[in-house]
């Protein structure tokens, strides 16, 4: 369980450019829940997100993770638990290391082993076996730096490099937004079939709508630091692309945008 409890963030305080985009906010994220969250831009979705992972701290408020109270627990302490892709594919990656080298490292992640023990026949078979499945032909280029590969072969890389060690909860931040349409298809399949297999819990911020629709059994939306929408269940089946985008319209009028 995830909880964010009565949060305050201002951003530039005590500046002319003070902006108060979180005040008393309230979230929780049940064991086993899939949350999309949609919003408009500068909605909050990515600080909320920051906030979460502890990339930024909150001015005041609680953060949750099991019941247990982390919100002074580093951002490198809470990782060991949270996986986190984001939007551009080279985030999460180190181009000009191998397939190979990329993967073992995010299998030593908290680990204090060092490269040269880890790049081994056990594991490289291990990491084929892995990667078959994708269909994206990475089985046979372990030893290509990562650099060489396609947005959407890197993303896929990404997204297993963050659920390799034995984590919670997925953190996933437009991951497919920079991806063309079937390569998008492609690592949401990816997404879910890791999230059902590892049982995680995740909160995934798309502005694909009909992607925060079809994945997932929870809906959020999200505007100017509060959530304006929470469907789950039956209540997010019953959904329909058009009711989602006829409130960002709303939402949109009544900003006068
Ligand atoms: N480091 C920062 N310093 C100052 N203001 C910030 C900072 N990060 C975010 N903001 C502001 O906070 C608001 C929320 O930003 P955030 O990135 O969380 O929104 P978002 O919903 O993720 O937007 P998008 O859909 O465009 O990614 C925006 O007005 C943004 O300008």
């Amino acid at each position: 369980m995830l909880e964010l409890k009565h949060i305050h963030k201002y951003y530039n305080p005590g500046t002319v450019n003070e902006m108060c985009l979180f005040r008393d906010f309230n979230f929780r994220v049940e064991d086993g829940e899939f949350v999309s969250v949609v919003g408009s831009n500068g909605s909050g979705k990515t600080s909320m997100l920051n906030i979460i992972c502890g990339s930024i701290a909150a001015d005041s408020g609680q953060i949750l993770m099991n019941g247990r109270d982390i919100t002074n627990l580093s951002e490198y302490r809470r990782l060991s638990k949270i996986g986190r892709v984001f939007q551009n594919p080279s985030m999460g990656t180190c181009p000009s290391m191998t397939i190979m080298e990329n993967l073992s490292l995010a299998e030593n992640k908290g680990k204090s082993y060092n490269l040269g023990r880890c790049v081994n026949k056990k594991r490289r078979e291990t990491y084929q076996d892995m990667l078959r499945p994708l269909n994206l032909g990475l089985e046979d280029k372990l030893d290509v730096k990562v650099g060489a590969l396609s947005g959407g072969q890197r993303q896929a890389m990404a997204l297993l490099m963050s659920t390799m060690t034995p984590i919670e909860f997925l953190i996933l931040d437009e991951h497919t937004a920079a991806l063309d349409p079937k390569t998008a298809e492609i690592n949401m399949q990816l997404t879910e079939q890791i999230v059902r297999q590892k049982k995680l819990t995740s909160i995934m911020v798309t502005h694909n709508l009909r992607y925060a629709l079809e994945y997932g059994n929870r809906i959020i939306m999200m505007h100017q630091g509060k959530i304006i929408l929470d469907k789950k269940g039956k209540e997010k089946e019953d959904l329909h692309v058009d009711e989602v985008l006829g409130l960002f319209n709303e939402i949109s009028i009544e900003c006068g945008n």
